[in-house]
């Protein structure tokens, strides 16, 4: 991983490299994404059959598509049961964590007789992506399947892209089962975002669609946002670190590399203030990557979106943390809170050197699926308001209305929306 010490030039280089990975500026993939989507549109599960043959190389029709309770049970025998009640710990803290952010209606009455509220009704379907090509992903099943159980949503349609035997991932299958998707479709990609925006003849149209995926699931998401909501553009993965010479170098290069081994567009940066530190780093993470399974995409990764940045002070790379927006922060340094309370903009901030960001993957509770990108300036982890919505409550009495009445005839008069005005006079006519 190149070194570099921070200078005006430096940041706005790094920060123009990580832009390319922007769902925004992948025109080239973007005409591909709208291409299928278009073809899903038109020619609905012919097009998902093709589709599914050409990327994933699995043979589907309108009997295997769907994943069928035969197919979940055979997932349970081939689970080891240790991952099973594993899994069953990881979504009791999942399922805690979203408790929290339920949110309830509420109703303001006053003497004069108004009742004004805000009432929450969950979505009546969702479709969740779970991503499944380069890696498997039941942890990502349970990120986004139980705020939607949570919220109270009554379809949770989950889509993921089969193997080419045709066959979903088994721990897949069993976390689905066991945080509770209604219906599980074998299709990935642009495609199966197409065919949840849309619907085809075997894939039910949702109203809204959230979940993780690569850049051709990112672009696909941005496109359909307005047939259906999204939540947010979760796409390739990045971690960010700030650390001080206190912070163990071992451990920074681990958590680096646990991020770049999802994708060779997955982004991996150091900033810290020790110049000791970032050369520690660079030999750990030179060593890991030599024993790490997943070798070739880590290096593509490390070579294209990994940095180490030198800091003249922990105020400098927190204002380079805020500037990149990382998806995920980690804060290894000797007054972590601190630092932490200076942070606009990150999806997770994991603090001190024992909360490493796999924790946050898997166990701890909070959504694992985050914006990416530089959109945690704007957008939050995906959570139990993704699933929800509001309406305004408006009542008033008779009373109340005579009191307000002229005021808002006048208001309407000066839009010059007669009709409106006519609206309330006309209750109090003469009679
Ligand atoms: N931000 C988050 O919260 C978060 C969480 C988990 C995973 N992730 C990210 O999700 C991604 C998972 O990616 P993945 O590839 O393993 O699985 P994926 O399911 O997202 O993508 C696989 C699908 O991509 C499509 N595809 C692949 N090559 C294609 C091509 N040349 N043309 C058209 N379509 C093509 C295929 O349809 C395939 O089924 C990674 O980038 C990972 O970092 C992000
Ligand atoms: N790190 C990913 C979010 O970017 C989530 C994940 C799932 N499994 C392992 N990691």
């Amino acid at each position: 991983m190149k070194i570099t010490k921070v200078t005006e030039d430096a940041v706005a280089t790094l920060l123009d490299d990580l832009l390319k990975r922007s769902p925004n500026n992948y025109t080239g993939y973007a005409d591909k994404v709208q291409a299928i989507i278009d073809d899903v549109r038109e020619r609905g599960d012919e097009a998902l059959f093709e589709m599914t043959k050409r990327f994933d190389g699995a043979d589907l029709n309108a009997d295997n598509i769907r994943v069928t309770q035969a197919e979940i049970d055979e997932a349970y025998t081939l689970v080891d049961a240790s991952l099973i009640e594993v899994i069953r710990k990881a979504m009791t803290n999942i399922r805690v964590y979203h408790e929290k952010q339920r949110q309830y209606g509420w109703f303001d009455t006053t003497p004069d007789g108004t009742i004004l509220g805000q009432k929450v009704t969950p979505l009546q379907s969702t479709g969740v992506y779970v991503p499944g090509g380069k890696a498997a992903y039941p942890s990502s099943v349970l990120m986004n399947v139980i705020p939607a159980k949570v919220a109270g949503v009554e379809k949770i349609v989950m889509v993921t892209p089969p193997g080419k035997d045709g066959k979903v991932n088994p721990g897949t299958l069993v976390a689905a089962n066991e945080a509770g998707a209604d219906e599980i479709y074998k299709v990935g990609g642009a495609q199966a975002i197409a065919a949840l925006a849309f619907g085809t003849a075997s894939v039910p149209k949702v109203d809204k669609i959230v979940g993780p995926g690569n850049i051709y699931v990112a672009l696909a998401k941005k496109a359909v946002y307005g047939y259906v909501s999204i939540d947010s553009i979760a796409g390739p993965s990045e971690i960010l670190v700030i650390a001080d010479e206190t912070a163990n170098p071992r451990y920074v290069a681990a958590d680096l590399l646990s991020q770049a081994e999802h994708d060779e567009l997955a982004s991996a940066i150091l900033v810290t203030t020790s110049e000791k530190l970032a050369g520690k780093v660079q030999k750990e993470i030179e060593d890991f990557t030599q024993v790490l399974s997943r070798k070739a995409i880590i290096e593509k990764s490390l070579e294209n979106y990994g940095h180490i940045l030198i800091a003249s002070s922990i105020d400098e790379a927190v204002e380079i943390a805020n500037a990149i927006a990382s998806e995920h922060l980690e804060i290894v340094t000797t007054n972590p809170f601190e630092v932490m309370t200076k942070i606009r903009n990150a999806g997770a901030i994991f603090i001190g050197e024992n909360s490493s960001e796999p924790l946050g993957d898997y166990f701890a509770g909070p959504n694992h699926i985050l914006p990416t990108n530089g959109t945690a300036k704007f957008f939050s982890p995906l959570s139990v308001d993704d699933f929800v919505k509001k309406s305004s409550i408006i009542y008033y009495s008779r009373e109340a209305l005579a009191a307000k009445k002229d005021d808002i005839i006048q208001f309407a008069k000066a839009e010059s929306l007669t009709a409106h005005a006519n609206s309330i006079a006309v209750r109090f006519e003469d009679k």
